[in-house]
C-alpha cells in the first residue's frame, strides 16, 4: 500500500475532476491517500465514483462571478487548509464556436483566466494553512498554444497566455510558502468525436508522433507536487512538438 502523503488531511482542489486529465489526476491521487476536493458542472458516473472513494465534489461553473465566488465561499466555509489548487477547467473553443465574439473571450477568460486568479488570491491562507515541512502547490493547467497562438483557437490561446502570466505573478507572491508551476500540454488525449483526418494530422506536429494520455499529466503533477524547489516554471508536456 502507498504510504499516506505527510498531513494528508490537507486537500489537493482540482476543477474539471469529472473527466479525462483532470479525473485521471483526482483517481490517481485518491489512490495514494490524498483527500482530494473536485468541481464538476455536469454529473457523471465518473463523478460518483469519486464520491464513492471519499472526494468532495462540488458543482461549480466559473463562467461568470457568481460561480466562481459562489465555490469559493463554499471552500472558505467548509476547509482550514489546502495541500494544492490544480486549475484544470477548460473549455477548448474554438473561434467560431459562438457567434458573439465577446462573449467567446469572456467566457474563455472568465474559465482560464479570471477563476484561477480569484481562487488563488481567495485560498492563499488555506494553501500557508498547510502545516507541513514542504511547500503547497498552484499548478495551472495551461496550453503549448498559450506561447505560439492558435489560428483556430485563438480566445482560447490568448487566456491561456493569461493563466500562464499568472504563473511567475503568483510564484513571485507566494514563494516560498507557495511553490506555483504551469503544466503546458499538447496533445495528450483526443475527443472522442475527433476523426481520422484530424488525429493523423496532430499527431504529426510532433516528434513523438503519438497520443500519450492522461498518464503524463499524471507524471507531471506528482513530480511537482515532489518538488521542494520548482517554482515559477512551465512544464511542456508536448513531444518535441517546438522542434517539428
Ligand atoms: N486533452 C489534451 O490533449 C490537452 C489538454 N490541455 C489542458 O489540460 C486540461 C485538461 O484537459 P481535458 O481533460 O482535455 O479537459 P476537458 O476539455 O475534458 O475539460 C475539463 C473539465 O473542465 C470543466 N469545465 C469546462 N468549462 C468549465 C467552466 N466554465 N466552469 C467549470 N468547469 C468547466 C468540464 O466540466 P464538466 O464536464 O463537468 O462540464 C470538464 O470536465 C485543460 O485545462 C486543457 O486546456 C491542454 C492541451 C492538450
Ligand atoms: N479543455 C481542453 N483543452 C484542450 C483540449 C481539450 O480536449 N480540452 N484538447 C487540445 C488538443 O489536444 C490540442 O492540444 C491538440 O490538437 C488542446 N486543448
Amino acid at each position: 500500500m502507498p504510504s499516506k502523503p505527510a498531513n494528508s488531511s490537507a486537500p489537493v482542489l482540482i476543477t474539471g475532476g469529472s473527466q479525462r486529465l483532470g479525473l485521471a489526476i483526482a483517481e490517481d491521487l485518491l489512490q495514494q491517500g490524498y483527500s482530494v476536493i473536485v468541481t464538476y458542472r455536469s454529473d457523471k458516473p465518473a463523478v460518483q465514483a469519486l464520491r464513492d472513494k471519499g472526494a468532495d465534489c462540488i458543482i461549480a461553473d466559473f463562467s461568470d462571478e457568481q460561480g466562481i465566488c459562489q465555490f469559493i465561499a463554499y471552500v472558505l466555509d467548509n476547509y482550514s487548509a489546502l495541500r494544492a489548487v490544480i486549475h484544470n477547467a477548460s473549455q477548448w473553443l474554438n473561434n467560431t464556436a459562438l457567434d458573439n465574439q465577446h462573449q467567446l473571450m469572456q467566457a474563455m477568460w472568465s474559465v482560464h483566466v479570471s477563476a484561477p486568479y480569484q481562487l488563488n488570491i481567495a485560498f492563499e491562507e488555506l494553501l500557508k494553512n498547510h502545516q507541513d515541512q514542504q511547500a503547497s502547490d498552484i499548478i495551472h493547467m495551461t496550453d503549448y498554444v498559450a506561447d505560439k497562438g492558435s489560428s483556430k483557437h485563438i480566445a482560447y490561446a490568448a487566456s491561456k497566455a493569461g493563466l500562464a502570466n499568472l504563473t511567475h505573478s503568483f510564484a513571485a507572491k507566494l514563494a516560498p510558502a507557495v511553490k506555483v508551476n504551469s503544466i503546458a500540454p499538447s496533445l495528450l488525449m483526443f475527443n472522442q468525436d475527433d476523426p481520422p483526418e484530424y488525429r493523423t494530422k496532430a499527431l504529426a506536429k510532433s516528434l513523438m508522433a503519438l497520443e500519450p494520455g492522461a498518464s503524463e499529466a499524471v507524471a507531471a503533477v506528482n513530480y511537482l507536487l515532489a518538488s521542494k524547489y520548482i517554482t515559477g516554471r512551465t512544464i511542456g508536456l508536448d513531444g518535441g512538438r517546438h522542434l517539428v
